[in-house]
């Protein structure tokens, strides 16, 4: 039931501890359910507790965030190069999926991201940053695919809405050596 669900989430002065949490790896791929047909694509990244301590008592659920992606020149949502930045890592805000997907029972826990942007071409195997900010939901079990979809594309309004606050924008809230760092 969307109707009941909070529109925005975390306090309007900023994330919280224990935010920012950061993630990175190459997109791999998910389980090939065809989400792009759902129109919502996810781009998986391997759950590895060696780089990522913090995942292994991270609560199942949906997290929102902001997404740098290690494009190539070659891809066509990269942006126009630069002497300094030849190939700038390109920033998204995004919402993402930790757990087992109750709806598809599966039998290992996955990180799914859905960046918020239409992209021109799939971006595998390129290197992705993740700024986790703050918590949506827990993750749920569904009825239908369409009950999951209304879910998601309401958890990606959350997203939107919540980072558009002051304290929550990138520039506010992206003040972090590790994450500028992949920005050079
Ligand atoms: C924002 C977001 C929220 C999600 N919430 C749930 C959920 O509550 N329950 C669930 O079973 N799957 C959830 N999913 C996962 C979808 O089921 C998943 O994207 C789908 O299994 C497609 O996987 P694939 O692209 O790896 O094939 C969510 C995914 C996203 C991006
Ligand atoms: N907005 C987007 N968010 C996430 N991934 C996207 C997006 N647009 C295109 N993609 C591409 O789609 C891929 C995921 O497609 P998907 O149909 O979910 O298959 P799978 O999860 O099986 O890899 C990502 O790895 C990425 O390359």
């Amino acid at each position: 039931m969307t109707a009941s669900r909070p529109a925005i989430v975390g306090p309007d002065a900023g994330p919280e501890t224990p935010y920012p949490l950061r993630m990175e790896g190459r997109v791999i791929a998910g389980f090939g359910r065809g989400s792009k047909e759902l129109g919502i694509p996810t781009a998986n990244l391997p759950v590895d507790t060696a780089s990522t301590p913090w995942i292994a008592d991270a609560r199942s659920g949906v997290y929102f965030g902001y997404a740098s992606l290690a494009l190539p020149a070659s891809h066509p949502d990269q942006l126009p190069s630069s002497a300094s930045a030849p190939t700038p890592a390109v920033v998204f805000p995004m919402v993402m999926s930790i757990g087992y997907n109750p709806f598809y029972k599966n039998t290992v826990r996955s990180a799914e991201v859905h960046l918020l942007h239409r992209f021109k071409a799939d971006f595998y195997d390129c290197h992705m940053r993740l700024l986790l900010l703050g918590f949506i939901r827990e993750e749920k079990d569904y009825k239908s695919i369409d009950a999951l979809v209304d879910d998601i594309k309401f958890d990606c309004d959350v997203a939107r809405k919540s980072l558009a606050r002051e304290a929550w924008t990138e520039k506010a809230s992206v003040d972090d050596a590790w994450w500028l760092e992949a920005r050079l």
